[in-house]
Protein backbone atom coordinates (compact mmCIF):
# COMPACT_ATOMS: atom_id res chain seq x y z
CA UNK A 1 0.00 0.00 0.00
CA UNK A 2 1.56 3.27 -1.35
CA UNK A 3 1.59 5.54 2.01
CA UNK A 4 2.25 9.46 1.89
CA UNK A 5 3.71 11.76 4.43
CA UNK A 6 0.58 14.44 5.37
CA UNK A 7 1.10 17.60 7.64
CA UNK A 8 -2.37 18.28 6.98
CA UNK A 9 -5.56 18.42 4.55
CA UNK A 10 -8.17 20.97 4.78
CA UNK A 11 -10.88 23.06 2.97
CA UNK A 12 -10.15 26.63 2.56
CA UNK A 13 -9.84 29.69 -0.04
CA UNK A 14 -6.82 30.47 -1.89
CA UNK A 15 -5.10 33.34 0.21
CA UNK A 16 -2.34 34.42 -2.21
CA UNK A 17 -1.92 35.09 -5.66
CA UNK A 18 -3.76 35.16 -9.13
CA UNK A 19 -6.87 33.15 -7.61
CA UNK A 20 -7.07 34.30 -4.60
CA UNK A 21 -10.45 33.21 -2.36
CA UNK A 22 -11.00 30.10 -4.83
CA UNK A 23 -12.14 27.38 -2.85
CA UNK A 24 -10.05 24.68 -2.61
CA UNK A 25 -8.50 21.36 -0.61
CA UNK A 26 -5.07 22.03 0.49
CA UNK A 27 -2.84 18.28 0.70
CA UNK A 28 0.22 19.51 2.30
CA UNK A 29 3.20 17.33 1.82
CA UNK A 30 5.76 17.00 4.39
CA UNK A 31 9.42 17.75 3.99
CA UNK A 32 11.42 20.81 2.29
CA UNK A 33 14.51 21.09 0.34
CA UNK A 34 15.29 24.50 1.60
CA UNK A 35 15.14 25.81 5.36
CA UNK A 36 13.79 29.76 4.83
CA UNK A 37 14.50 31.61 8.31
CA UNK A 38 11.17 32.97 7.95
CA UNK A 39 9.16 29.44 7.12
CA UNK A 40 5.66 29.54 8.38
CA UNK A 41 5.03 25.89 8.38
CA UNK A 42 5.58 23.20 10.47
CA UNK A 43 6.58 20.91 7.40
CA UNK A 44 7.88 17.86 9.46
CA UNK A 45 4.98 17.25 11.89
CA UNK A 46 3.29 14.67 9.69
CA UNK A 47 1.34 11.83 9.74
CA UNK A 48 1.53 8.43 7.49
CA UNK A 49 -1.76 8.34 5.39
CA UNK A 50 -2.57 5.81 2.18
CA UNK A 51 -3.67 7.10 -1.06
CA UNK A 52 -7.21 5.82 -0.15
CA UNK A 53 -7.42 7.69 3.17
CA UNK A 54 -6.55 10.72 1.64
CA UNK A 55 -9.08 9.89 -1.18
CA UNK A 56 -11.45 9.90 1.85
CA UNK A 57 -10.76 12.66 3.26
CA UNK A 58 -10.68 15.02 0.15
CA UNK A 59 -13.86 13.79 -1.19
CA UNK A 60 -15.59 14.70 2.27
CA UNK A 61 -15.04 18.39 1.19
CA UNK A 62 -17.09 20.48 -1.51
CA UNK A 63 -14.25 21.94 -3.87
CA UNK A 64 -13.22 20.35 -6.88
CA UNK A 65 -9.88 22.47 -6.58
CA UNK A 66 -6.79 20.98 -5.04
CA UNK A 67 -3.83 22.61 -3.87
CA UNK A 68 -0.87 20.99 -3.08
CA UNK A 69 1.56 22.09 -1.26
CA UNK A 70 4.33 21.69 1.84
CA UNK A 71 7.15 21.65 2.53
CA UNK A 72 8.45 21.40 -1.18
CA UNK A 73 5.87 18.94 -2.88
CA UNK A 74 8.09 18.14 -5.59
CA UNK A 75 10.39 16.38 -3.80
CA UNK A 76 8.07 13.64 -3.22
CA UNK A 77 8.55 10.78 -5.48
CA UNK A 78 5.12 10.04 -5.51
CA UNK A 79 3.52 12.50 -5.85
CA UNK A 80 2.33 11.61 -9.47
CA UNK A 81 0.80 8.27 -8.21
CA UNK A 82 -1.45 10.65 -6.57
CA UNK A 83 -1.96 12.84 -9.32
CA UNK A 84 -2.87 10.56 -10.93
CA UNK A 85 -6.02 9.58 -8.72
CA UNK A 86 -7.16 12.89 -8.17
CA UNK A 87 -7.21 13.72 -11.93
CA UNK A 88 -9.25 10.53 -12.06
CA UNK A 89 -11.84 12.05 -9.99
CA UNK A 90 -12.07 14.99 -11.87
CA UNK A 91 -9.99 17.41 -9.45
CA UNK A 92 -8.43 20.42 -10.90
CA UNK A 93 -4.55 20.50 -9.58
CA UNK A 94 -2.34 23.43 -8.49
CA UNK A 95 0.70 23.13 -7.17
CA UNK A 96 2.84 25.60 -4.76
CA UNK A 97 6.58 25.24 -5.02
CA UNK A 98 9.87 27.05 -4.80
CA UNK A 99 10.79 25.95 -8.17
CA UNK A 100 13.80 24.23 -7.94
CA UNK A 101 12.01 20.89 -8.74
CA UNK A 102 10.09 19.78 -12.12
CA UNK A 103 6.71 19.93 -11.74
CA UNK A 104 4.27 16.78 -12.71
CA UNK A 105 2.33 17.77 -16.54
CA UNK A 106 -0.48 16.46 -14.82
CA UNK A 107 -0.81 19.93 -12.66
CA UNK A 108 -3.72 22.74 -14.37
CA UNK A 109 -1.86 25.34 -12.26
CA UNK A 110 1.52 26.45 -11.29
CA UNK A 111 2.21 28.86 -8.55
CA UNK A 112 6.49 29.13 -8.02
CA UNK A 113 7.67 31.15 -5.20
CA UNK A 114 11.67 31.20 -5.41
CA UNK A 115 13.41 32.06 -2.69
CA UNK A 116 16.13 34.94 -2.39
CA UNK A 117 17.79 33.34 0.41
CA UNK A 118 18.74 30.59 -1.63
CA UNK A 119 19.67 32.90 -4.44
CA UNK A 120 22.15 30.86 -5.43
CA UNK A 121 20.23 28.25 -6.45
CA UNK A 122 18.62 30.06 -8.68
CA UNK A 123 18.11 31.74 -11.54
CA UNK A 124 18.41 28.07 -13.43
CA UNK A 125 15.35 26.72 -11.47
CA UNK A 126 14.89 22.47 -12.93
CA UNK A 127 11.37 24.91 -14.14
CA UNK A 128 10.86 27.81 -15.98
CA UNK A 129 7.45 27.72 -17.14
CA UNK A 130 4.60 28.58 -14.45
CA UNK A 131 1.43 30.33 -14.07
CA UNK A 132 2.69 33.08 -11.40
CA UNK A 133 5.66 33.19 -9.72
CA UNK A 134 5.28 34.92 -6.30
CA UNK A 135 8.42 36.31 -4.54
CA UNK A 136 8.60 36.55 -0.48
CA UNK A 137 9.90 40.02 -0.13
CA UNK A 138 13.41 40.43 2.05
CA UNK A 139 15.24 43.46 2.82
CA UNK A 140 18.26 43.28 0.76
CA UNK A 141 20.31 45.17 -2.09
CA UNK A 142 20.25 42.49 -4.11
CA UNK A 143 16.79 41.59 -3.79
CA UNK A 144 15.76 43.22 -7.27
CA UNK A 145 18.10 42.04 -8.96
CA UNK A 146 16.96 38.92 -7.92
CA UNK A 147 13.31 39.37 -9.00
CA UNK A 148 14.10 40.79 -12.48
CA UNK A 149 16.95 37.88 -13.11
CA UNK A 150 13.66 35.12 -12.09
CA UNK A 151 11.46 37.38 -14.52
CA UNK A 152 14.05 36.52 -17.06
CA UNK A 153 13.98 33.26 -16.67
CA UNK A 154 10.55 32.01 -15.46
CA UNK A 155 8.32 32.73 -17.85
CA UNK A 156 5.14 33.08 -15.95
CA UNK A 157 1.25 35.18 -16.63
CA UNK A 158 1.55 36.85 -13.45
CA UNK A 159 4.39 38.20 -11.36
CA UNK A 160 3.79 39.21 -7.61
CA UNK A 161 6.00 40.30 -4.28
CA UNK A 162 4.58 39.22 -1.27
CA UNK A 163 5.56 40.60 1.74
CA UNK A 164 6.97 38.38 4.80
CA UNK A 165 5.30 37.91 7.82
CA UNK A 166 7.56 37.27 10.86
CA UNK A 167 5.87 37.32 14.45
CA UNK A 168 2.85 38.41 12.81
CA UNK A 169 4.33 41.50 11.14
CA UNK A 170 4.37 41.92 7.89
CA UNK A 171 7.63 43.93 6.04
CA UNK A 172 4.72 46.08 3.85
CA UNK A 173 6.65 49.21 3.78
CA UNK A 174 10.12 47.40 2.01
CA UNK A 175 7.38 45.54 -0.29
CA UNK A 176 5.92 48.56 -1.38
CA UNK A 177 9.59 50.20 -2.09
CA UNK A 178 10.54 47.00 -4.28
CA UNK A 179 7.17 47.02 -6.07
CA UNK A 180 7.68 50.89 -6.93
CA UNK A 181 11.03 49.83 -8.21
CA UNK A 182 10.78 47.15 -10.13
CA UNK A 183 7.65 48.44 -12.17
CA UNK A 184 9.56 51.97 -12.75
CA UNK A 185 9.25 53.27 -15.94
CA UNK A 186 6.76 50.46 -17.58
CA UNK A 187 3.54 50.65 -19.08
CA UNK A 188 1.81 47.90 -17.86
CA UNK A 189 2.99 46.98 -14.47
CA UNK A 190 4.25 44.00 -14.26
CA UNK A 191 4.58 43.07 -10.71
CA UNK A 192 1.98 42.74 -8.06
CA UNK A 193 0.99 42.80 -4.53
CA UNK A 194 0.08 39.29 -3.29
CA UNK A 195 -1.14 39.00 0.11
CA UNK A 196 -1.43 36.37 3.14
CA UNK A 197 -4.84 37.33 3.20
CA UNK A 198 -5.70 34.02 4.78
CA UNK A 199 -3.58 35.21 7.75
CA UNK A 200 -5.35 38.44 7.39
CA UNK A 201 -8.84 36.69 7.61
CA UNK A 202 -8.09 34.89 10.26
CA UNK A 203 -8.90 31.20 8.45
CA UNK A 204 -6.52 28.72 7.89
N1 LIG B 1 -5.65 29.89 2.73
C1 LIG B 1 -4.40 29.52 2.43
N2 LIG B 1 -3.92 29.80 1.21
C2 LIG B 1 -2.66 29.37 0.93
N3 LIG B 1 -2.00 29.50 -0.25
C3 LIG B 1 -0.80 28.91 -0.15
C4 LIG B 1 -0.68 28.36 1.13
C5 LIG B 1 0.48 27.54 1.54
O1 LIG B 1 0.71 27.37 2.73
O2 LIG B 1 1.18 27.03 0.65
C6 LIG B 1 -1.86 28.66 1.83
C7 LIG B 1 -2.38 28.41 3.13
O3 LIG B 1 -1.74 27.87 4.03
N4 LIG B 1 -3.66 28.85 3.37
S1 LIG C 1 10.62 26.59 0.66
FE1 LIG C 1 8.62 27.03 1.65
S2 LIG C 1 8.23 25.26 3.00
FE2 LIG C 1 10.41 25.18 2.43
S3 LIG C 1 11.48 26.22 4.13
FE3 LIG C 1 11.08 27.77 2.51
S4 LIG C 1 9.09 28.70 3.09
FE4 LIG C 1 9.29 26.77 4.26
MG1 LIG D 1 0.77 28.74 4.30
Amino acid sequence: MTQFNIVEIFESLQGEGYNTGMPAIFIRLAACNLRCPWCDTDYMHYQSMSLQQILNTIQQYQSKNIIITGGEPTINKKLPLLLQQLKQLGYYLAIESNGLGKIDPQIDYISLSPKFHYRQHYPFPAQNQADEVRIVVEDHPEFLAFCLKIEQHIQARHYFLSPCEQNGRFNMLTTLQALGQLNQHRHNNKWLLSLQTHKLADIA
